[in-house]
């Protein structure tokens, strides 16, 4: 398995890179090589984006051309068996000896151990580790460094290294994911990455960045690369279970009519449809963000900081909710799919396990919500101070003469609402923070206390910031469009916000002017809006256009031979390769003679 993944592997990335194609082409065709993960996604995912973001110039010219050629294969090693959120706490130590202008790095103890990281097991030969720096004495936090962990030519660990593969998992199980431990490792002075920090040969410690989290930047550009790729993960599912849908036939609701499509079925399309909306809605938001980010670079590469915080607040919450959202809808995917979802070959199974991890790497769903919910804490603050609201937060301004906003079910008017909900949020919990510390508590445990409402209004904030950008972002592209486009494309739209707004009716009813009768209206639009989309469901996922190489399921394939594929593939099961099983002659027929 793992000899076939490295191959697929490597055909994969070596033919591209022939080709010279762009990452979005990487994505397709990659994906027409692995069900599951390559042992390489680290090099390119982490590896190679690290040296380009905290190396010096120099230190890129002789790392990146080894990368880039595969000449080296590297991961990124910084979770430990003991801590994976809390960085500042990680174990793994470098200690630099002037002496010798070495580093020395030290993993103290089991927990210490690097743990997790991709291709580390057995395919990476260099690694970016992050460690506490420690010199003259005095540590200066976790820093990143470039160390070679394998001899490049006969793939040796080296001295002092402790390397190997973590075992099985629910899924990313040809990833080889690694732990790797050091017993007083030596590594030059010149492979601590030194773009935002640096120690000279006598160890002096010299700070270069202007904000003290740049050392993190890896994980702000991989968060928002994951919610592109959370687009892409459930459009396939749901390609994968709108095209078996309508293949499928089952039941009879009316006696004298054949069985219908189960896309026919209302509950099925209140199962799928959301997740053909959500698909383009977290396109079109990664875009969003995507352009955000490249402008706070811009920003940073200036010398300016300032919009940092809202990109971290921001990247924070849409890598949670998009890879929350898509996990929970690739299942309803599954399920739609009754039990033919649950064969591997339907691909809903992998494509599930793929999903469910990204909910946890690159920074844990509640985790990321909570640094999300500080910022909005903080912005609620300077509101109240009269300074200026960042962009996305201008809609806090409508809450701060406490009226309520009166309902309007336009869908300019839903995400309003959504606005309306998400700053009633932030406002209860800076209420319930301020009780706390007027009840004698500090600021931490009043923080602890409210953190289960932080989480919520964190989601709420995201999930205003996801409609509005759908909104827009759907009205400025279909602009140019023709009517039919235009309308189905609006459709979608549409269903996401009344989707949503039937989700979160206590929200509403709290913090707007909804009602019942408002509520029954929703409904009723809700389901007639299924209606609509029914005729049009096939054509918007062939639209997504993935082959079926790429898809690699038995019930989406284009031509619907749903049936002949399942047999096919069960026929290639090795328990089919002999009419008899050898354990019957072992064991079940001895168990059946009384002989066992
Ligand atoms: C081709 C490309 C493909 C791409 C796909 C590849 C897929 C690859 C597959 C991936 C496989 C998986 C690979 C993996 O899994 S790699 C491992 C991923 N691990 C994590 O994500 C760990 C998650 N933990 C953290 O990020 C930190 O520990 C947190 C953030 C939780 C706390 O941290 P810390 O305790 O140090 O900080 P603080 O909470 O005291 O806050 C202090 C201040 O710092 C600000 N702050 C905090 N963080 C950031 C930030 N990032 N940018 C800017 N600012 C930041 C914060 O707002 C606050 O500001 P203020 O409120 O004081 O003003
Ligand atoms: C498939 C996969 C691939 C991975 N690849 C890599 C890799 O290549 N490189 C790498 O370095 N790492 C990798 N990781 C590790 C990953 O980054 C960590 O698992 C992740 O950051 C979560 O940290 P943790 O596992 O320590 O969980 P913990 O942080 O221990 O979380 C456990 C529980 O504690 C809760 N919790 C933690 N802190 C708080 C808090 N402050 N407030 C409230 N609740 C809290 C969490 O919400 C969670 O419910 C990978 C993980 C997976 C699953």
């Amino acid at each position: 398995m793992y000899g076939q993944i490295v191959r697929d592997g490597l055909v994969n990335v070596t033919g591209i890179e022939d080709l010279g194609l762009t990452s979005p082409v990487l994505q397709r065709t990659s994906d027409a090589f692995f069900k599951e993960i390559s042992p390489f996604l680290l090099h390119f995912g982490m590896f190679v984006p690290t040296i380009i973001g905290q190396c010096t110039p120099e230190q890129q010219a002789k790392w990146l051309p080894l990368a880039m050629d595969l000449k080296i294969i590297g991961t990124y090693a910084q979770t430990e068996l003991g801590h994976g959120t809390f960085i500042r706490g990680l174990e793994t130590t470098a200690t630099y000896d002037a002496s010798t202008e070495q580093f020395i790095l030290k993993t103290p103890k089991l927990s210490s151990y690097k743990w997790w990281a991709g291709g580390l097991g057995k395919t990476a030969n260099h690694c970016i580790v992050l460690a506490q720096l420690y010199t003259k004495g005095v540590c200066h936090g976790p820093h990143p460094f470039i160390v070679q962990i394998r001899d490049t030519e006969t793939h040796m660990p080296l001295p002092g290294i402790k390397v190997g593969e973590i075992g099985p998992k629910l899924g990313f199980n040809t990833a080889d994911n690694g732990f790797l431990g050091f017993e007083d490792f030596r590594i030059p002075r010149e492979n601590l990455m030194m773009k935002n920090a640096q120690v000279t040969k006598d160890g002096t410690y010299v700070k270069v960045a202007r904000h003290g989290k740049l050392t993190y930047g890896t994980m702000v550009f991989v968060r928002v690369m994951l919610v592109s790729d959370m687009a892409y993960c459930l459009a396939k599912a749901v390609t994968i279970a709108v095209r078996y849908s309508a293949v499928r036939r089952q039941s009879q609701p009316k006696p004298d009519q054949p069985e219908p499509q189960v896309l026919d079925y209302l509950t099925q399309q209140h199962k799928l449809f959301i997740c053909i909306s959500t698909a383009h809605a977290m396109k079109l938001t990664s875009t969003w963000l995507w352009n955000t980010f490249t402008g706070v670079l811009a920003d940073m590469r200036d010398g300016n900081t300032d919009t940092l915080p809202e990109l971290h607040a921001l990247s924070s919450c849409l890598k949670a909710i998009s890879t929350s959202d898509t996990s929970a809808l690739i299942e309803q995917c599954r399920f739609a799919c009754g039990g033919h979802g649950y064969m591997y070959s339907s691909n809903l199974p992998a494509l599930y396990s793929f999903a469910t991890a990204t909910r946890t790497y690159e920074g844990d769903y509640t985790v990321l919500l909570l640094q999300t919910a500080r910022f909005l804490v903080k912005s609620w603050e300077q509101m109240d101070e009269g300074k200026p609201l960042t962009p996305t937060l201008a809609y806090l301004e409508q809450s701060r003469n406490g009226s309520q906003v009166s309902w309007d079910d336009s869908p300019e008017g839903i995400v309003r609402g959504f606005d309306a909900v998400a700053a009633g949020r932030i406002g209860a919990c800076v209420k319930s923070i301020r009780k706390h510390i007027n009840n004698g508590m500090d600021y931490e445990d009043a923080w602890q206390m409210t953190t289960v409402q932080l989480v919520g209004a964190a989601e709420a904030h995201c999930r205003a910031v996801i409609c509005r950008v759908y909104r827009d972002e759907t009205a400025r592209l279909t602009a140019g469009c023709s009517p039919g486009v235009k309308a189905v494309l609006d459709q979608l739209s549409t269903l996401y916000l009344l989707y949503w707004a039937l989700e979160r009716t206590g929200d509403l009813l709290r913090f707007s002017s909804l009602s019942e009768r408002d509520i029954e209206n929703l409904q009723a639009r809700y389901e007639a809006l299924l209606l609509k989309i029914r005729p049009n469901a096939v054509g918007l996922v062939d639209a997504f256009d993935f082959r079926d190489e790429v898809l690699m399921s038995t019930l989406g394939s284009y031509d619907g031979r749903v049936y002949e594929r399942l047999m096919e593939e069960a026929l290639k099961t090795p328990l089919n390769r002999e009419p008899v099983s050898d354990s019957f002659h072992k064991y079940i027929k001895p168990m059946m003679q009384g002989k066992l």
